[in-house]
């Protein structure tokens, strides 16, 4: 049997990461993981751009022109959607993940999802860096294993 797995280390490759501003405390925590994955596995550090959106909503549509710009090889798309009191984080949710969702599926590079849905923000921290680990840095990691699978494949 051969089998194909993605190579972590990926040297020469541009990564967009479009980071949303609302929830910023926990969205920075988020790049820094994935900024620090990405060097890690052998990304140049000037090679990673960093766009911000206002929020989680404003994702897709920006990850769509990035997507059409062909300046990049892969993109990491990063928020932090915590629930409030209303239904407005159902509509947010929802729309966030079936925009990237789309975005990803039309796409000809990896577009992986990075966006926290939690109830609280102690949950939300939690999964930026605390004890349930980074969410950026795992999201970038399966970036470059997308990027690594997309060649061989
Ligand atoms: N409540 C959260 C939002 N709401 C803002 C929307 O994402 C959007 O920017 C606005 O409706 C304008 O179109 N965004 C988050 O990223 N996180 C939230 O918890
Ligand atoms: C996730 C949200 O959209 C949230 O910030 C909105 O809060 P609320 O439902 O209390 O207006």
């Amino acid at each position: 049997m051969r089998e194909i797995t993605g190579l972590y280390t990926k040297k020469d490759v541009k990564v967009a990461i479009i980071a949303s501003r609302f929830n910023s405390l926990i969205t920075n925590q988020l790049i820094s993981g994935a900024q620090d994955a990405l060097v890690r596995h052998g990304v140049s550090d000037e090679d990673i751009t960093l766009i911000w959106v206002p929020g989680a909503f404003e994702i897709p549509a920006i990850a769509k022109k990035i997507v059409a710009s062909g300046a990049y090889n892969g993109v990491v798309t990063l928020g932090a959607v915590i629930r409030g009191e209303t239904a407005h984080y159902d509509l947010v949710i929802n729309e966030t993940a079936k925009g990237i969702g789309q975005v990803a599926l039309e796409s000809d590079i990896p577009v992986v999802f990075g966006v926290v849905t939690t109830d609280t923000l102690e949950q939300a921290q939690q999964r930026a860096g605390a004890k349930a680990g980074n969410k950026g840095g795992e999201v970038a990691t399966a970036l470059l294993e997308m990027m690594s699978l997309a060649d061989q494949i």
